[in-house]
This record gives structure tokens, C-alpha cells and sequence, in this order.
């Protein structure tokens, strides 16, 4: 198995900072020297919030940065450096007759009589071009010379490059049956082994039918109490430093929140992160730092026969991954128990009160599978819900603090429809903006910003044949960025989404957009992350205003299965004064009303049905 892909190896050492970061302490001490940058922005702010002329300013300075970047990278592309000449001796003639003026019709007709079809564009890589950089950012540049289709080319590696909504949309949904997880099942299968993000065929289609009813509204809106909960427990940790005059690194701490979220929610196991250091919870990071090296590593050493069985780190995996699964046969021996006492009949929209887990209802269900094909299932869940959520969380609040007028109507629209409360399910059909917000930083900084996919069959790609074995990246991320399909298109605009318009998604978008990917594989967990995040948005925001810290490091980004800062989001976390009352602690009940019914609500669900039908169909 190659299960290198030398094209993510650039950003391995930021990686480590990344994912070490994650163990640094979650508060660090306020910084009181160098009156830089960033002090200058502080000192000048008012009421929490940045004047809007400093922000401006950053924004400008930052602008010319990105713009000069981008610039010098576009001149390179356009010097020819990446271009690769393409050979033979169709390719020479039609050079030949190009030059004497022959018209482009000509060589059609031509190219065909020598049965010469059209060649996807070509463009090789260069590491030294996108070193440090995410990379998907070069991508972008090459996306807006080469087209919608290109090859690119890393020495013997090759891979189609689709940023076409329509050539997306035919890979995902039409034609969806062609093609694997491919490069990502390899990477995955030491932790996710048949799981249903990296199995393919007749294995994920049993799970899949498996796992979706679990997903059923009933439990979506009983975890709105869940979200709550956790949250309350970061907001009290943010309390806490804002007393203590301590910054924050925010992106470990959406790490840990969205860890025990999800960990109560498929296995029903409290992880507690944001409160202690477990052993499990170093264990679950170990695993999934191993996740994003084995990405990004240039050479797959973990599967080199002795170094497996000498080498510390892998060894250290090893152990990790053990206590996990024993912890996960635990906790399927200890439901299962539960299953076999409860008198519970089992129905559509079965939920156990004390224990509404995904894994309870996967048992209640007599869900006929080996406990390895559980745990596989157990572990894609958490970690498909864990990273993706944390990262929407860390951009969303990064954006927030660019902009302090959309920050502004958020917390308006967060006072006026919550008040003193936890959020329910009716709250959450009228936190529009809050609801936009998160479609728009999904836009931006989309989680993953690649799929990734493999042709097992021939197939046809914007007029191109392509044969099988092609390893294909889609990017979402030039997708949401296509400068002709968005006005503005790196702009954080959450207006651009009517409030009174559909929930944006992959079908009412025409695949120009697709947070949740689309067709048979679009995400099960759609509309569970959407609540989650609009939950914990509406909830800090309520109770603080967020800053960039003072020296903080600039904030770039890095690629793990998600988009990573590369240095954490360091921020300075104040207390509201307004509203002037702290929210009492009273819990939403599990009790869930069955009349959802709002645009929003059900348009988020009716995506997941629409993905539904058509994996039955497929
Ligand atoms: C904001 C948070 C989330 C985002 C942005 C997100 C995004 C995605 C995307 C883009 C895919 C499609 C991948 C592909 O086509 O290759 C996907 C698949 C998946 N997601 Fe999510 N996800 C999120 C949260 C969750 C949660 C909370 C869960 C579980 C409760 C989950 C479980 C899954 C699973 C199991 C799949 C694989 C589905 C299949 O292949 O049939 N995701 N997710």
C-alpha cells in the first residue's frame, strides 16, 4: 500500500506544533511587553470591541500580504514553471500548425482523425512552491490557470484536480458508484479500519442503512441539551480566565469541547476533557495525530515490518489504540447489559433517556455486526465528529473577530431570542444569523477542505476520459472560493445567505457549495454539527467578547484531515456586560417537540433524507 501523498507533506513540522499545541496548557498568561501590533489594537479598543478604523487597518496590511503572495505566485505559474509541455507527436503538429495560423477547429477535427482525445490539463508540483503552506492554498492558484480539471503531477504521483461544481457533482452523485475513498482508506484503516468514512461498496452500504436511523430527529434535538451542558462547562473554564486576566488558546479548547460532546453522544462515555487529562483522552489525540502524519508522511514507515515493532511513536500508537478499543469493548459490554434489562420496545425514533447514544440505539436495534465492525464504526463517528466540529468553532471565531459588526448583530440576535437560557430546539429555529454565520465560515474554511476520492471505473470528466486508479482530490475549498461563482468571495459575508432563504446545502446550491459533501456519502452528521455549533456559538457569544490576543502569533493555517492553525488562536476572553444576567442553570430536558417544523430545521434534516433516498437508489 502506497499510502503516501507526497502533495500533503509541506506542512508536517507545522503539524506537530499544531497537535502539540493541544496539550499546552488551554490558558496562558496574558502578554505585557513589546507594545507591537496587536497591543496597539487593544489598547485602542472599547467596550470589547475593536475600533472599526484599527481593523480596518489590519485588514488592509493583511490584504496587501495575501495579495502580494498571491501575485508572486500566479507570476510563477504563468512563467511556465508549472506547466508541463505536453509530448508526442500529435501534440508537435498541432504546435506546428498552431504557429502557421491554422484555426483551432482544424486541430479538433485532426486531433480525433489520429484518435488523439482532449488531455487534461497538466500542471507539475514543486515542493519548494508550497513549502510551508497549507496546501490547498497552491491548489487555489493553479485551479484559477489550469480550469475546473488538471492533473498535477508530484515526480511518479498524479492527481485530478476538480474545483468544477458540475464535474464535483457527477464524481459525488451521478456517477457516484465509480469511484472509492481510495488514498483515505489507506491512510485510515489502522484507525478506522471498515468504518463508514474510509469502507467503500457492499460493507458500507449495510453500515450506512445501519448507522443513519440512529441519526433520527428525535435524538438530534435531545442532544441540544448535551451541547448545552459542555458548553456551559467551557463557558465556566472562559469565566475563570476572564477573571484571572488570562489569555486563552482557543482552538484546544473547541478541541476539548467538541471531544466530550461527541464522546457522550455515540458512546455515551464522558470524556471530561475540558475539565482533566485522562489517559484515554492523551490516547484519542496520540491516535489521531498519528491520523494526520501518516497524511501527510512522504514514505508509509509504519508499514516497514521492524521498524512497526521498534519504533517508540508507533509502539506509543500502539498502546493508545489498544486502551481505546478495550475501553469501547467496555462500553459495549456495560450497553449492551443496559439493552438486555431495559423494556423499552424498540421503534423508529427509539431513544433510551438515560442513554441516547448512537451506540444503544445500534444494539436496541439487534444491529447483527462483529464488535470489530462497531468499534471501526464507534471510532469513524468520533473522530468524523470531533476534528470537523472543533474546526468550524476555531475559523468561526477567528472570522468573528475580524468583524465586529457581524459579531455585533450576532450578539443581538443572541440576546433578544435566548435571554436567560439554555438554548432548546425552538431557539434554534429562530437563531438565523447565528445559523448563517456558521454556513458562511463553512464557505470559507470548509472541513475537509478536500475529499478524496478514486475512479474504479472508466469515466468521463469535463469531456476528459479518464481511465481507473485516478486519484482525485475535489476542493471544496476552490469551490467556495470560485471568484467567478461568489461575489466577494473571500470576504465573510453571512448576509450573502438570505435569512429568510433556504438553509444553504450542496442541492440548492448546484455543488458550488457542499459543507457536508453530497450525494450517498454526504455527511450522517449534518444536521447534529449544525445544531452543535449554532448551540456553543450562541452560548459564548451571549457571555463573552472575543479578541485576538495581544502578541498573539499571526494565525495562518495548516492541513491535518481539517484545516489546523498553525500556532493555535490565541484569545483574549471578556465578559459581557451585556446582558447583565448570567443564564440560570436550568437544563433543557431531553423532552423533544415533535413539531419542528421551521424552513431551517427541516431543511437541514431534508438534506439528510434527500442523501438518504439516494443511497437506497445507489
Ligand atoms: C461541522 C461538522 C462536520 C462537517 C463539516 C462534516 C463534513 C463531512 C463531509 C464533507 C463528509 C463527506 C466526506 C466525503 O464525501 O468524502 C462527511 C462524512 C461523514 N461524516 Fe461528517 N461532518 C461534520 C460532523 C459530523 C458528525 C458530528 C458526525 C457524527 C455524528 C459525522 C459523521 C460523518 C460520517 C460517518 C461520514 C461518512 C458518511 C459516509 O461515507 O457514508 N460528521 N462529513
Amino acid at each position: 500500500m502506497a499510502a503516501s501523498v507526497p502533495l500533503l507533506q509541506f506542512p508536517t513540522h507545522s503539524l506537530h506544533k499544531t497537535t502539540l499545541s493541544r496539550f499546552r496548557p488551554t490558558t496562558s498568561p496574558k502578554f505585557n511587553g513589546n507594545y507591537g501590533y496587536c497591543c496597539t489594537i487593544r489598547c485602542n479598543s472599547s467596550n470589547g470591541r475593536e475600533p472599526e478604523s484599527v481593523n480596518e487597518g489590519v485588514k488592509t496590511v493583511e490584504k496587501l500580504l495575501e495579495e502580494k503572495r498571491r501575485a508572486e505566485l500566479s507570476a510563477r505559474i504563468a512563467s511556465g514553471e508549472f506547466t508541463v509541455e505536453q509530448t508526442g507527436f500529435p501534440s508537435l503538429v498541432k504546435k506546428g500548425l498552431s504557429k502557421l495560423g491554422v484555426p483551432k477547429e482544424f486541430f479538433e477535427f485532426f486531433s480525433q482523425w489520429l484518435g488523439d482525445y482532449p488531455r487534461i490539463p497538466e500542471a507539475k508540483g514543486s515542493i519548494s512552491a508550497v513549502r510551508n503552506e497549507a496546501f490547498f492554498i497552491p491548489l487555489y492558484e493553479l485551479f484559477l490557470t489550469y480550469g475546473g480539471i488538471f492533473r498535477l503531477t508530484f515526480g511518479p504521483k498524479s492527481f485530478l484536480i476538480v474545483s468544477d461544481p458540475s464535474i464535483a457533482k457527477h464524481i459525488l452523485k451521478d456517477n457516484s458508484k465509480a469511484y472509492s475513498k481510495g488514498i483515505l482508506a489507506e491512510i485510515l484503516d489502522f484507525v478506522m479500519g471498515k468504518g463508514l468514512i474510509p469502507a467503500d461498496g457492499e460493507i458500507w452500504r449495510v453500515r450506512r442503512r445501519a448507522i443513519v436511523p440512529a441519526l433520527h430527529q428525535k435524538y438530534v434535538a435531545a442532544m441540544i441539551g448535551l451541547f448545552g451542558q459542555a458548553t456551559d462547562r467551557l463557558c465556566k473554564k472562559l469565566d475563570a480566565a476572564a477573571s484571572d486576566g488570562e489569555d486563552v488558546e482557543m482552538e484546544s479548547l473547541f478541541s476539548r469541547l467538541t471531544l466530550d460532546i461527541i464522546g457522550k453522544a455515540v458512546f455515551n462515555y464522558d470524556f471530561d476533557s475540558l475539565t482533566v487529562d485522562t489517559g484515554i483522552v492523551e490516547a484519542v489525540y496520540t491516535v489521531l495525530r498519528e491520523a494526520e502524519d501518516r497524511s501527510v508522511a512522504p514514505i508509509p514507515v509504519w508499514e516497514i515490518p521492524i521498524w512497526k515493532d521498534i519504533s517508540p511513536k508507533l509502539k506509543k500508537v500502539n498502546a493508545a489504540l489498544k486502551l481505546i478499543n478495550d475501553t469501547l469493548d467496555d462500553l459495549i459490554a456495560l450497553c449492551k447489559r443496559m439493552v438486555d434489562e431495559e423494556e423499552l420496545q424498540f421503534h423508529e425514533e427509539y431513544m433510551n433517556e438515560k442513554d441516547p447514544s448512537i451506540l444503544h440505539f445500534l444494539l436496541a436495534s439487534g444491529d447483527e455486526v462483529s464488535s470489530k465492525q462497531l468499534r471501526d464504526d464507534l471510532m469513524t463517528m468520533l473522530i468524523a465528529g470531533h476534528e470537523t466540529s472543533a474546526a468550524v468553532l476555531t475559523w468561526t471565531f477567528y472570522l468573528l473577530s475580524k468583524e465586529p459588526s457581524v459579531m455585533a448583530k450576532l450578539q443581538d440576535e443572541v440576546d433578544s431570542v435566548l435571554g436567560d437560557r439554555f438554548p432548546t430546539i425552538e431557539d434554534l429555529k429562530k437563531l438565523r444569523y447565528t445559523t448563517r454565520v456558521i454556513n458562511e465560515s463553512l464557505r470559507l474554511y470548509p472541513q475537509p477542505p478536500v475529499l478524496i476520492r478514486r475512479s474504479i471505473d472508466e469515466d468521463v470528466l469535463g469531456g476528459y476520459p479518464i481511465k481507473r486508479g485516478e486519484d482525485i482530490f475535489i476542493s471544496v475549498w476552490n469551490l467556495h472560493r470560485c471568484p467567478n461563482r461568489w461575489e466577494e468571495a473571500d470576504k465573510f459575508n453571512p448576509e450573502r445567505w438570505p435569512l429568510d432563504g433556504p438553509n444553504p446545502n450542496e442541492t440548492n446550491q448546484n455543488y458550488s457549495y457542499l459543507p457536508f459533501g453530497g450525494g450517498p456519502r454526504k455527511c450522517v452528521g449534518d444536521m447534529f454539527a449544525t445544531f452543535e455549533n449554532v448551540v456553543a456559538v450562541a452560548m459564548l457569544v451571549r457571555r463573552f467578547d472575543f479578541q485576538m490576543a495581544l502578541g498573539a502569533p499571526p494565525v495562518k493555517m495548516t492541513t491535518g484531515a481539517t484545516i489546523h492553525t498553525t500556532e493555535g488562536l490565541n484569545m483574549t476572553v471578556t465578559r459581557r456586560t451585556r446582558p447583565p444576567v448570567m443564564p440560570k442553570l436550568e437544563m433543557a430536558t431531553l423532552e423533544v417537540d415533535s413539531s419542528v417544523n421551521s424552513s431551517d430545521v427541516n431543511s437541514v434534516s431534508n438534506q439528510r433524507a434527500e442523501a438518504e433516498a439516494s443511497t437506497v437508489r445507489s
